[in-house]
């Protein structure tokens, strides 16, 4: 299964082709449309986020509510498209363009991609570099994680610590709907409040704040992925998507770097067996994989998202037209995007698996593919 995106943040519409899909997956927009919104909520969003409600249209490869085959197109319209349309216009003329960026935001994409590409309108970089692109993305792994569902797998995003505020509760399957219903995804409401408190601040202030964001898998079978080359490494993977999220800075697996200042004995899992259950851990500091591989345990993954790079109290910067002093461009934007950027890794780290599934297990079909499954998952309890 594989994957394109397209579309700039203010054009008129994201655009998404799947292509190895299995036929007769049941699928419908109320698989995809309920990431989406996931997606845009979290407490500290700026104002695009009041003008866009994502809703996904299927433009080839569905029909009568499954999947036949073929590549799946995905739309998602930019409501605020009618504020841009002039702006964004492809035709020739119109220029200087209203709203031209010309003083690069540090920690944005805005200079590195300036001088890549050419442009002295910085806004031809930010319309890509745009996080707007993970709505796409999202709808992608709604439909990755309609075909985990069919393996039996099941997940969760949460927010372990954000605004430099961490919770004190660990995470637990339980808390699945508070975590929805926490404006900032976190487990424990003291911590959500004190959040919530500094977001606040920070917006007041200009400034901006970032987080850590984690995503847990149950129920993926061992083998997935594979040691025997590097591309083929599943943690591998897993941390090149989660990087690929705008502003994700840092990836761990299980207790990555908390394990590395600690000696062995405290940190591999012990292996038992138990007829009827087969191989488990008792301890999960792995998070879900060695050598490259699943090992049947949760997975989990974690990522480090640097704060927001655009300040309404600009760091100084230099104008790409006249060389001179500036204060950095200020574009309406997020205070933090934590919450939703855990809603991101949930979904974008469910294509790395779906990927993965379809790649160990083949089959042209929905039925084909789970009876493959569920038979490698009988040979391994019995290995
Ligand atoms: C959901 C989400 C929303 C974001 N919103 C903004 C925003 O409003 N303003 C901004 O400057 N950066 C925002 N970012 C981060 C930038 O897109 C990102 O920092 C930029 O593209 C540079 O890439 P890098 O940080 O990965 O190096 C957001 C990121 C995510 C995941
Ligand atoms: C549009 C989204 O996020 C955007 C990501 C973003 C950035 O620089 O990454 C900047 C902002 O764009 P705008 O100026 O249009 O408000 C965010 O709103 C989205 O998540 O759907």
């Amino acid at each position: 299964m594989r994957f394109l995106t397209a579309g700039e943040s203010h054009g008129p519409q994201l655009t998404g082709i799947i292509e190895g899909l299995p036929a007769q997956l049941p699928l419908s927009a109320e698989d995809i449309n309920p990431w989406l919104r996931k997606r845009q909520g979290g407490y500290g969003r700026g104002r695009r986020m009041v003008i866009e409600t994502d809703t996904v249209e299927f433009m080839s490869g569905v029909r009568a509510g499954r999947t036949t085959g073929a590549p799946v197109t995905l739309v998602i319209r930019n409501t605020d498209y009618r504020n841009w349309s002039e702006i964004m216009d492809p035709a020739p003329g119109n220029e200087p363009r209203k709203k031209a960026l010309t003083a690069a935001r540090p920690g944005h994409a805005d200079l590195s991609g300036g001088m890549k590409y050419g442009h002295k309108d910085l806004r031809d970089v930010l319309e890509r570099a745009s996080a707007r692109e993970t709505a796409m993305r999202v709808a992608v792994g709604a439909v990755a994680h309609k075909l985990l569902g069919a393996f039996g797998v099941r997940s969760a995003a949460y927010v372990p610590g954000m605004a430099g505020v961490w919770s004190e509760r660990a995470f637990d399957w339980s808390l699945l709907e508070q975590i929805e219903a926490s404006p900032v995804r976190m487990t424990d409401p003291s911590a959500e409040a004190e959040v919530i408190g500094r977001i606040d601040a920070a917006k007041a202030a200009g400034n901006t704040l970032g987080g850590i964001i984690e995503a847990r898998f149950q129920g993926v079978v061992p083998g997935l992925g594979s040691q025997m080359h590097w591309e083929r490494k599943l943690d591998g993977r897993i941390a090149q998507m989660a990087m690929s999220i705008p502003a994700v800075k840092g990836v761990e697996i299980g207790a990555g770097f908390e394990n590395a200042m600690k000696p062995g004995s405290e940190v591999h899992d012990a292996i038992y067996w138990e007829a009827g259950r087969g191989y488990y851990r008792q301890t999960n500091r792995a998070g879900g994989t060695e050598g490259g591989m699943t090992t049947g345990e949760e997975l989990v993954v974690r990522a480090a998202l640097k704060p927001i790079a655009t300040l309404m109290t600009p760091l100084p910067t230099v104008d790409v037209v006249s060389h001179t002093p500036a204060d950095a461009a200020r574009e309406r934007s997020d205070t933090t995007a934590v919450p939703a950027a855990s809603v991101i890794l949930e979904a974008l780290v469910g294509i790395v698996l779906a990927q993965a599934y379809l790649e160990k297990f083949g089959g042209d079909t929905l039925e084909e593919l789970v009876e493959r499954v569920e038979r490698y998952k009988a040979r391994v309890l019995a290995y």
